[in-house]
């Protein structure tokens, strides 16, 4: 029985074989049908991960096919490809149960993006590794107050798994066949991060070319996670309450109101009770999201858990191949590190050690930290720094990622786009420098 990675549905073979070129390049295992019929005796026939289809084909279209697909294969991934101008029916086939939608044209990266995002989201559906007691006792939480409809605030530095357990909630709630939109308040300029939520009419802003549904009616009848929602301006935290409390949005521009039926789940990597009592983050939106709160402890808290996650990741990145084992000197490394990114760190680790392994296993010399990497070129030192030009160029990096931040006053997100980092990453060298001891702004 052969598996597939993706399987393509799509009735025009130039841009079918296209896509499948492109996919292949990454390195996933491809399969194409030409209509919903072909598709789902291709499902037939083996496991595939993820299926990426047209809407509009002849013989069966991207609706039917889902439909078929839900009913039978209920947690398998589905994109669907839909025409510019149609964004009213890509809002239907989400309500209908597609995972995400794709504007036709896109670019080659927007496809790879989608695809790794979802594969890997396949690939840990079922799998969260869960060994020691301090995580056993958060998804025994999580298992309790996920078939309601409670609001639920996850809070976990970054990389240890916050979005993992928000989805594993959608997954166990009475929504689970709805849809699960997430949004990341961090990764989107605050202008338009009001029209991303709430949609826009044609015409309401410079820019607004055609009517477009926000993410919280993508979300009716499912589950909206607001990621990070701590960066959020004040400004769109009123507006976001009120939505909130009223369960009804109207977009930009717009004169109807939608009556909203979607749960609300929530991601910080800061303490928001400390944000709300130094006066960034509205008490009355906290206490609103707030209604069930999960603490993830970070992964060097909970270092029973790091041989099976270690499995887990290397399972989802050894493609095609067989799978490698870490050898025992390699797990005593894994488990003596500290983790600063914690899972999504290790997953750094594990990616890079299927590039560097030589022989059958895999050795600790083929693990390597983040802590590791070649620092972010920056202009050369002309002072007399530190001799050791590692550090000379880290502590400058240090001063003005510092220096930014005093200027944007604190906000991560504001100072992660004038230094033209993710947030993401700004993030990340952050919780280095608080680890080495530096004090930051709040
Ligand atoms: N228990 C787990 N089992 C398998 N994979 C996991 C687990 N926890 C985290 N991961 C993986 O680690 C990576 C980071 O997880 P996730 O995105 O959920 O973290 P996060 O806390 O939401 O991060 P951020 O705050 O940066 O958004 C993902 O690739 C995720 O699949």
């Amino acid at each position: 029985m052969s598996s597939w990675d993706v399987l393509i549905v799509e009735d025009d073979r130039a841009l079918c074989e296209a896509l499948r070129e492109t996919l292949t390049l990454s390195g996933w295992r491809v399969a194409t049908a030409a209509d919903g019929v072909e598709a789902l005796a291709r499902l037939e026939r083996g496991p595939v991960r993820l299926v990426i289809s047209d809407i509009k084909m002849a013989r069966m279209d991207g609706r039917a096919l889902l439909e078929n697909i839900r009913r039978r294969w209920p947690d398998l991934p589905v994109l669907l490809m839909t025409a510019y101008g149609t964004i009213e029916q890509a809002v239907e086939v989400i309500r209908a149960g597609a995972n995400d939608y794709l504007v036709k044209p896109f670019e080659a990266s927007v496809l790879v993006e989608q695809v790794k995002r979802y594969l890997a989201l396949a690939t840990h559906a079922h799998q969260e590794a869960v060994k020691s007691p301090a995580m056993r006792r958060v998804y025994e939480l999580a298992q309790r107050v996920a078939p309601t409809d409670a609001s639920v605030l996850i809070l976990g530095e970054s990389g240890s798994g916050k979005e993992v357990i928000a989805r594993y909630l959608h997954r166990h709630s009475r929504r689970s066949r709805g849809p699960f939109v997430a949004i990341n308040c961090a990764a989107i300029p605050e202008q338009m991060l009001e029209a991303e939520l709430f949609g826009y009419e044609k015409g309401a802003f410079t820019g607004a070319v055609q009517a477009t549904p926000g993410k919280f009616e993508l979300a009716q009848g499912g589950t909206l996670l607001l990621d990070e929602i701590s960066e959020m301006a004040p400004a769109l935290q009123a507006k976001l309450l009120r939505v909130l409390q009223e369960r009804e949005v109207m977009r930009l521009g717009g004169r109807r109101t939608l009556k909203l039926d979607v749960r609300i789940l929530a991601t910080s990597n800061r303490n928001l009770r400390e944000e709300v009592n130094a006066g960034r983050f509205r008490e009355d939106l906290f206490y609103r999201i707030n209604v069930f709160p999960l603490s993830l402890p970070p992964l060097r808290e909970r270092r029973e858990d790091i041989p099976a996650l270690a499995q887990t990741l290397l399972a989802r990145h050894a493609g095609g191949k067989s799978l490698p084992q870490l050898n025992a000197a390699a797990l005593a490394k894994l488990q003596h590190y500290h983790w600063p990114g914690n899972v999504r760190e290790l997953e750094n680790v594990i990616q890079r050690a299927l590039i560097l392994m030589t022989g059958e296993e895999i050795g600790p010399e083929a693990l390597v930290f983040d802590d590791a990497e070649v620092p972010t070129p920056l202009p050369p030192v002309s002072d007399s720094r530190p001799a050791r030009l590692n550090e000379g160029l880290r502590s400058m990096e240090e001063q003005i990622i510092l220096e930014t931040l005093k200027q944007e006053n604190g906000s991560r997100a504001s100072a992660a786009r004038r230094l033209g980092i993710s947030p993401r990453t700004l993030r990340y060298k952050l919780a280095k420098m608080r680890e080495a001891g530096i004090a930051l702004p709040c």
